[in-house]
């Protein structure tokens, strides 16, 4: 996806079968420079750094982080002891690429991450949400698997599909054990990925999409999370102007117009060893063991360089090379129904990739009393394992349930006068 004449100087080197992007650790404004920010609105907090007291330095209490200000430099009394510019000094925590079984790639922590701990900053180019909607269909009509547009604020998005920094790897799980949080940094507004919670090494860290993700099409959500909401971002704006606004009439509410994927690449989810888990068949993410991880990445400031990785997770959760996974996919005859496809379509069992057809995107309504859903009965149908029919109808009647109490909860609120 880079355009012949671009920079390259700043393309990684990636993995085998990673698509090549150029990496940067600060958002770029697409027509526009960087704000300069005016002295008077400079925020000026009141620590004083006391040296027997490194707390004292911009911690907890000071009045910029209490608002998620980042210091600005030459401006804040504790000099250079300031520990509130994160973002301007990437000081992110050790991460590492992986490769999930049925994902793609992912990032898992190289390190023990704290609770709250910022790891590393969503970067990339900075587009308004016409352009975000514009390139959403040109990627997905160039053939792009993945989505990497985020939403910034309500006009604005970050798109790292070509420029970006690592953040742009990390999954989308239900139960998530990152967050992503809005800092603002010498004037801008800038997306942290924070820990909710301490993560131990070797974990895949993963957010949940539902409110930043402008992914578009519909991919079914692999995250593994008892209480999964079986797509990816089904509360994101992106979603819900393809998927979920449907009048009377309109053809994609016949579930014959549900686009269906089937990727012979894809493999069932890997029961790993779960984290975070509070029930017996809660396996989030992926915990791996570090001993026989081959050459790592690890993102300093200004690093660009990930090395070769040919190992892959199996479902012990060692590490082995990936000749032996491909022999293992061969042998593999289950494949998973997901979307995370080239053409970013479903499909059915082992047949053929559906011919793609362009899609209209609506303007976004809210009508939630008069919203409809494929038939669940119908929609499960659809697939062409029992195993799989069963796992969608499992997850529908969750759904339907859940919309149901939402209802009830809905009636008994009085209206307000
Ligand atoms: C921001 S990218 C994450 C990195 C991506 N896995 C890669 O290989 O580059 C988002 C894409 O990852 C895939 N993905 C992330 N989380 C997923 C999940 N829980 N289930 C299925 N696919 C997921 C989807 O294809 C999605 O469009």
């Amino acid at each position: 996806m880079l355009n012949s004449g671009e920079d390259k100087s700043n393309v990684v080197q990636l993995p085998e079968g990673v698509t090549p992007f150029i990496h940067i650790n600060q958002n770029e404004f697409l027509g526009r420079k960087h704000k300069k920010l005016k002295e008077e609105d400079i925020a000026i907090c009141e620590c004083k750094y006391d040296a027997s007291d490194p707390e004292s330095a911009c911690g907890e209490g000071c009045l910029n982080v209490l608002t998620s200000t980042e210091c600005t430099p030459g401006y804040c009394h504790c000099g250079e002891n300031c520990r509130n510019q994160r973002f301007q000094k990437c000081e992110y925590a050790k991460t590492k690429l992986f490769r999930t079984e049925g994902r793609g790639w992912g990032l898992l922590a190289d390190e023990n991450i704290k609770a709250g701990q910022f790891i590393i900053e969503y970067s990339g180019e900075v587009i308004s949400s016409e352009e975000a909607k514009k390139r959403s269909q040109a990627y997905e009509a160039h053939g792009l698997k993945d989505a990497y547009i985020i939403s910034l604020n309500a006009n604005y998005f970050i798109d790292a599909t070509r420029k970006g920094s690592f953040a742009r790897f990390i999954n989308h799980s239900c139960h998530p054990n990152c967050e992503t949080r809005k800092w603002t940094v010498l004037g801008e507004t800038r997306v942290g990925i924070f820990a909710k919670q301490d993560i131990s090494v070797g974990t895949e860290l993963a957010y949940n999409y539902n409110f930043e993700w402008y992914g578009g099409a519909t991919v079914r959500c692999l995250c593994g999370a008892a209480k999964c909401s079986i797509f990816l971002g089904a509360k994101s704006q992106g979603f819900q102007e393809y998927n979920h606004v449907w009048e009377d009439g309109d053809v994609r509410y016949s579930v014959e117009e549900v686009p269906l994927y089937d990727s012979a690449e894809d493999e069932p989810f890997p029961v790993i060893s779960g984290i975070g888990t509070s029930g017996g068949n809660e396996h989030t993410m992926c915990k791996l063991e570090l001993n026989a991880v081959e050459p790592h990445y690890s993102a300093p400031p200004g690093s660009i360089e990930v090395k070769a990785m040919t190992t892959e997770v199996n479902e012990q959760g060692q590490l082995y090379p990936i000749d032996i996974q491909q022999q293992l996919q061969q042998a593999n005859p289950i494949s998973r129904i997901r979307s995370n496809s080239t053409s970013r379509n479903y499909n059915i069992g082992s047949g053929s990739t559906p011919k793609k057809k362009s899609q209209h995107i609506p303007k976004r309504k809210v009508k939630s009393s008069s919203r409809k859903q494929v038939n669940d009965g119908d929609f499960a149908k659809m697939f062409a394992s029992k195993e799989a029919r069963e796992e969608v109808t499992k997850y529908e009647g969750i759904k339907n349930e859940a919309a149901s109490k939402l209802n009830s909860i809905y009636d008994e609120i009085p209206p307000c006068h």
